[in-house]
């Protein structure tokens, strides 16, 4: 407003220096004639200019109001436009990358996928952006009913020509209109819902993908990918999985809490990560695991090979480039790091037992610590992204220092174990499709007694398969006996390699004493040369 009269008066100041002349002329002209083609202007401005402001400053301040509320009382329905992004847009994998304006993008799928676009009969099909999957949608000038929490929406889709009837030129938009008295929920509440909704649709149409990290060339250079990956396609479910039936649903209860536990979280100001640790012997199925709560997920895979990553800077590097829903995977956590024993025997000099004790040589200084490890798990920059699981595979639990599994850190330690019977009904129904057999009990008393890893079993099963023809009994009768070959083949490769353990342990003995004997020797040579 005080704007507004700032100009108009610059405008009279300006109109009066300009006619100045015209005024003095009119005081010392006594001509009439002139005098009124002076007093025109005036005349004129006065005409239009007063009434037009004066009508608007009344239509501001009172017409306005009442027509606002007469509409009001007609049309009490409010429209929220949300235009295509203009412009060059980037797309990611999930729509258009976070930079770019991401809301049309899932709106969209959010109609293409809730149940309201069910009554639109005039559809568009689009090629996915990934996959060979259809993303549905609204053909424009199509309307849809929605509802969220008692409140009716209608959602339209609208296409606005360029007049020059370019059709680059073309905007669309989606357009949800409502009532008024809503305009609280819709805002605060059912558009941030549409947009999570619609992300997860994105999201569900991607191809998933595993990822490893390539070997560093120059991680400086402009090529430089910390990442590489391959789609991932792996078939292992939790269904396949050959485990304790009590112990698969409660890891899968564990999965399904933290997917939805976004708000407790935040809450409770906790990054929303989780670690699993899975240990247990070669072949019980630890790498499979991953593979089947991926597919549980949805998620992605990210295989850290640590060791091609150089340095603590690195490998956050790496942690900073993965996204969210992924699971990061270290295998073999005890194999590929100095992480075992305590942490300061791996990041720092440990401290002197005896004076004469040689200190420990420092760490290398291109590889990776203990604490960087620590640092990646739950460090700052690990909460960067959210929704992430971190899985720790070894062979050797026993071995890792306390601090890198303790939990908090790696919050649920699953044991992979030998095969006992509940799994090898999974496995018996996978591979040969048997539920039910009478030969089970012969199984099942024989697994209670031996030590054999789904990997084995699964290999007898594969056998079975090929050389019974698909007939279960036969099946089942070649596989008890390939279970009691691999039983029998296992024991004696542990009893060989006992017995090579133990001669190289007396072998070991034998030298230590023979070096003892010869420095006895040595140092009495010496008394007696001291002596002497
Ligand atoms: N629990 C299981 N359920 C179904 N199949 C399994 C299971 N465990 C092992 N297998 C079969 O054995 C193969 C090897 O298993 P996997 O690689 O998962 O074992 P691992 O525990 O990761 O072994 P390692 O410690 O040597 O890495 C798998 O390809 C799968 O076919
Ligand atoms: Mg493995």
């Amino acid at each position: 407003m005080a704007e507004h009269g700032n100009r108009a008066l610059a405008r009279w100041r300006r109109w009066v220096l300009a006619n100045l002349g015209s005024f003095s002329a009119l005081f010392t002209n006594t001509n009439f004639g002139s005098a009124w083609l002076i007093l025109a202007p005036v005349v004129s401005l006065v005409a239009t200019y007063a009434p037009r402001r004066l009508f608007l400053t009344y239509f501001n301040l009172f017409l306005r109001r009442r027509a606002r509320r007469l509409l009001n009382a007609v049309d009490p329905y409010v429209t929220i436009d949300i235009s295509e992004p203009g412009g060059e847009v980037r797309y990611s994998r999930y729509g258009p990358v976070s930079d770019s304006d991401t809301t049309y993008e899932e709106v969209k799928a959010y109609l293409s996928g809730a149940a309201c676009s069910q009554d639109a009969r005039e559809l568009r099909a689009e090629g996915a952006r990934e996959g060979n999957g259809l993303v549905v949608s609204m053909r424009d000038g199509q309307d849809v009913a929605d509802e969220f929490r008692g409140v009716s929406l209608w959602w339209s889709s609208v296409i606005v020509r360029d007049v020059q009837g370019q059709r680059k030129g073309d905007r669309r938009f989606q357009r949800l209109t409502f009532h008024l008295r809503h305009r609280g929920v819709v805002v605060d509440e059912y558009l941030p819902h549409v947009r999570r909704q619609g992300r997860e649709i994105l999201f569900s149409n991607r191809r998933r993908r595993l990822y490893t990290n390539s070997k560093s060339r120059d991680p400086y250079s402009y090529e430089y990918k910390s990442w590489s990956y391959i789609d991932f396609d792996h078939p292992t479910t939790f269904d396949t999985l050959a485990m304790d039936g009590a112990k698969k649903r409660d890891i899968m209860d564990d999965l399904d809490t933290f997917r939805n536990s976004r708000d407790f979280y935040r809450r409770a100001g906790k990054p929303w990560k989780r670690g699993y640790l899975l240990y247990g012997p070669p072949g019980t199925g630890k790498s499979t695991m991953v593979a089947a709560m991926a597919n549980y997920l949805d998620y992605d895979i990210y295989d850290v090979e640590l060791t091609v990553v150089h340095t603590n800077s690195d490998l956050r590097r790496l942690l900073i480039e993965t996204t969210s829903k992924s699971i990061i995977v270290i295998e073999d956590i005890d194999c590929t790091l100095d992480v075992t024993g305590d942490r300061a025997s791996s990041s720092r000099p440990r401290r002197r037992e005896a004076a004469d004790e040689k200190p420990p040589p420092p760490p290398p200084r291109d590889t990776v610590t203990l604490s960087g490890l620590l640092n990646f798990i739950d460090g700052l920059w690990s909460a960067c992204g959210g929704e992430r699981i971190v899985v720790f595979t070894t062979n050797h639990v026993e071995k890792l220092d306390p601090a890198l599994i303790r939990r908090g850190r790696m919050d649920m330690h699953i044991e992979m174990s030998y095969c006992r019977f509940e799994a090898f009904q999974t496995l018996a129904k996978n591979y040969l499709d048997v539920d039910d057999h009478e030969l089970f009990g012969a199984v099942e008393e024989f697994l209670r007694e031996e030590d054999l890893t789904p990997a084995d079993v699964a290999e007898c099963l594969m056998v079975a398969r090929r050389a019974g023809s698909g007939e279960p009994s036969r099946c089942l009768e070649i596989s008890i006996d390939e279970l009691k070959k691999r039983a029998a083949e296992k024991a004696k490769a542990e009893a060989e390699a006992k017995a090579r353990a133990e001669a190289e342990a007396m072998a070991w003995a034998a030298e230590a004493e023979a070096r003892a004997a010869v420095e006895a020797n040595a140092a009495a040579a010496r008394d007696r040369g001291n002596s002497r």
